[in-house]
């Protein structure tokens, strides 16, 4: 039995896995809780797994996070002190497009405010003026960040013969061929684009990417899709693009601060539909990421490679 840590309390059913092999213990950076016995870090939510954390593990063997993005926790500190980071490719594509797609439908035809709309007293008959959206069908829709997420994007864009766009930090010849989406500078796929969907990781490069000076190259008409880093736009610009309507609208699935605070100015604007980072919340997905997970964490308790190791 070797003692892991937990940043964040499992749900029920994953218990008996986790602990069939390891005696778990919750991490908290506000007591001085002795965790020189842990052996292992299994990162659920995204708790900061910084250096200071991984000191007071002397033994750590692995840290295994359950999902792809890692940039909660400090890989350099890691790597310097040989602790191997395992994660979750893969398996949270097929979610995180689907809920790509759901959004880039739910701002374009503007289900929200039409939802509450319906079920209010102002909704006496049917009104051919009211609440006109956007054709999905057949428009551009621009993707920054082309890896297995964005790939998924276009697959699925393709059944709205939409014309395809992508930015990404090397061109990728293979998804040209296969999904024939089209390589244009960060500048052109914004001036071109009538939906940008941001499906990249958080690096330093992508780090604060869409602010002020790239929504003034957006379409007045565009909608902007961040299932990616609420980092990777500048929430300041975000929020007075959409206030002066320099775009129409966006579908955020995470935002910088997450979550806002509630009184928030973005919260108050109509064209902007919020979900509470839910790229990859699926039964099915979760289920797999957290087989996954107890993979790499299993195989790093037992000094074996991790079978997804981040480079
Ligand atoms: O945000 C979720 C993930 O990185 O898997």
């Amino acid at each position: 039995m070797k003692d892991i840590i937990l940043t964040d309390p499992l749900p029920e059913f994953f218990l008996p896995h986790t602990q069939a092999r390891c005696e778990l213990r919750y991490f908290d950076s506000a007591t001085d809780a002795d965790f020189a016995a842990s052996r292992g870090i299994l990162a659920y939510g995204h708790v900061t797994i910084d250096a200071e954390m991984m000191d007071r593990c002397p033994q750590l063997q692995v840290i295994s996070n359950h999902g792809v993005g890692v940039d909660h926790i400090d890989l350099q500190a890691a790597a310097a002190r040989g602790i191997p980071v395992g994660n979750t490719p893969g398996c949270v594509d097929a979610a995180t497009a689907d809920l790509t797609i759901a959004l880039m439908l739910a701002t374009a035809r503007k289900l929200v405010v039409s939802d509450a709309f319906a079920r209010g007293e102002e909704f006496t008959r049917y009104n051919p003026a009211l609440l006109i959206g956007q054709e999905v069908t057949g428009s551009t829709l621009g993707i920054i960040g082309m890896g297995r997420i964005g790939c998924e994007v276009a697959r699925r864009a393709q059944a709205f013969q939409m014309r395809l766009l992508y930015h990404n930090r090397t061109r990728r010849p293979d998804a040209e061929a296969e999904l024939g989406v089209q390589y244009r500078s960060l500048d052109d796929l914004l001036q071109e684009s009538d939906f940008v969907s941001l499906n990249c990781p958080l690096t330093p490069e992508t780090t604060g990417m869409i602010g002020a000076a790239e929504f003034a190259k957006m379409k007045s008409s565009a909608i902007l899709l961040n299932l990616a880093r609420g980092q990777v736009v500048d929430t300041q610009a975000l929020y007075e693009a959409l206030r002066d309507e320099k775009i129409q609208a966006a579908g955020l699935d995470v935002t910088d601060p997450e979550p806002l605070p509630r009184d928030h100015p973005l919260l108050r604007l109509s064209n902007v539909i919020i979900t509470p980072h839910l790229g990859s919340a699926t039964g099915r997905t979760r289920h797999t990421m957290m087989q996954r997970t107890l993979e790499n964490l299993f195989a790093g308790l037992d000094g074996q490679p991790l079978p997804n190791e981040v480079k």
